[in-house]
């Protein structure tokens, strides 16, 4: 399998060459040339097989040029009891109403982030070694991706972290589990700004060529391909625990941000999961329902983006986005680097022509949730269910409600478990979330953070500095 850029100014490359690239040299996201095709007869000896059998099997149409000893060696030691919490991984559990919620914050930082991270780790350490390499990843943060790269890389030898997230902004729980780890490959950089400007300064760093290769500079962000197909593989897996047969279909309803988490879902679907809709959940930060609305995409600014009570989600860029309209323009490279030069110029872009593509050839469908619907469905689960749900999963299971058709299946995503968010946990149930056992006291450990303006230049020179030692 080789892959391309979603720009179409890349030279075909292979997995490990683009696990460790980041963006693609044109600025593009990478992408596979085509999505394996998975056959009826394949579904049906998957449906059976553990989490960990599974993503070997998903992960090794995707990574070609690893050997497959190797893979399943890296696999089956990421997805265990130990790290997940279960020998499911991903246990489902269904509402009163019928609505299916999808595990998938069991991992150690508690957010659906562990499950790509926790490989994305172990591939990086596999790779490195090969090459004889060593990386520098510089990443940005609303408050989860942090989290889950930092445990996951901390103490791997060759690696070092550059962590940007937006100073102020994350819950005191997201913070302190970032700030307190002393490990020194690990390096937290608050920036006065919003996650998109610690976004746009990853992307900045990563379109300085000289920079990014003196440095050897990689990214943990759903920039990553690797990201979004260890992502691909809880999609199958969902959807064999919330069905008992392969004639069935389900709809995912996804709470999205940076687009990575329901592009993973687009792409189950494009390899022949029997996926019906996907719907995607906002916040109050709305751009991605605007565009499954209107077909208007027009991200914002920090001025208009608005800090909200499921922080993780306040994103007025949606980064993956690109990899989805890459496959809505049928693939056509030069139209997505035209109108992502108007994304880059402040303007965005009108393709309600292609609306209907969207919502009938790809099945998506949208809808937001604000603070007062995110208090009500935390507050009507607990009460139907005796279930706590995050502020993000309850976006979630707003949107769901809203959009369910007759006789559907929706499964739920859920993206990280309340203990994270109890500050709008208190003020929707009157009491704090459950805490996990080995989160006590998280909040009074020392932590180690440094703040910059929103400046790429300032972030390089502190890069700079640290690897000099
Ligand atoms: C808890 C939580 N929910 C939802 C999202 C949105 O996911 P995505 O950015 O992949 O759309 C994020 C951040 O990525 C998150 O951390
Ligand atoms: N919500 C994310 C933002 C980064 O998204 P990513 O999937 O591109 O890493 C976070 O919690 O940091």
């Amino acid at each position: 399998m080789k892959y391309l850029s979603t720009r179409g100014g890349m030279q075909p490359q292979s997995f490990s060459d683009i696990l460790l690239m980041g963006l693609a040299p044109d600025g593009g996201l990478a992408l596979p040339e085509s999505y394996p095709q998975i056959s009826r007869s394949q579904l049906d000896a998957w449906r059976g097989l553990s989490y960990a059998e599974l993503a070997f099997e998903i992960i090794r149409l995707f990574a070609t040029d690893i050997p497959e000893a190797d893979l399943k060696d890296i696999v089956s030691r990421t997805y265990t009891a130990a790290v997940f919490g279960s020998e499911a991984i991903t246990p489902v559990k269904r509402l009163s109403d019928g609505l299916v919620i999808l595990e998938l914050s069991n991992g150690p930082t508690l957010a659906f982030k562990d499950m790509a991270m926790q490989l994305l780790g172990n591939l990086f350490e596999y790779v490195l070694a090969k090459k004889g390499q060593s990386l520098n990843i510089l990443g940005a943060t609303s408050g989860d991706t942090g989290s889950a790269a930092e445990y996951a890389m901390r103490g791997k030898k060759g690696i070092n972290v550059f962590m940007l997230s937006p100073d102020g902004l994350m819950s005191a729980f997201q913070r302190a589990q970032m700030f307190s780890l002393q490990d020194a490959n690990i390096h937290n950089i608050a920036i006065k700004g919003m996650f998109d400007d610690c976004q746009d300064i990853v992307k900045a760093v990563q379109n300085d060529h000289a920079f990014k290769a003196k440095y050897q500079i990689g990214t943990v962000n759903s920039i990553n391909w690797a990201r979004v197909v260890a992502q691909v593989v809880y999609y199958f897996k969902g959807y064999f625990n919330a069905t008992s047969s392969n004639d069935e279909q389900v709809s995912f309803c996804v709470p999205s941000g940076n687009f990575g988490n329901v592009c993973a879902g687009h792409i189950a679907r494009q390899m022949g999961l029997p996926v019906q809709r996907l719907i995607v959940a906002t916040n109050e930060n709305d751009v991605l329902d605007e565009f499954f609305r209107t077909g208007v995409y027009r991200p914002r600014g920090t001025a208009n983006t608005y800090v909200t009570s499921s922080p993780s989600m306040d994103i007025s860029k949606a980064s993956n986005f690109e990899r989805f309209v890459f496959d809505l323009l049928g693939r056509d490279g030069a139209a997505v680097k035209a109108l992502w030069a108007d994304v880059d110029a402040g303007k965005g872009f009108d393709l309600s022509a292609r609306l209907s593509d969207a919502a009938g050839k790809f099945g998506f469908v949208s809808g937001k949730s604000s603070h007062a619907d995110r208090l009500a469905t935390i507050r009507a689960v607990d009460a139907s269910d005796g279930v706590v749900v995050d502020t993000h999963t309850a976006d979630g299971i707003k949107v769901a409600r809203e959009l369910r058709l007759p006789g559907e299946t929706v499964v739920c995503l859920e993206t990280a478990l309340p203990a994270k968010f109890a500050d709008t946990i208190r003020e929707a149930l009157d009491r704090d979330p459950p805490r996990p056992a080995g989160f006590d006291g998280l909040e009074d450990l020392p932590q180690k953070v440094v703040v910059f303006d929103a400046d790429a230049a300032k972030v390089k020179a502190f890069v700079e500095q640290t690897l000099a030692g």
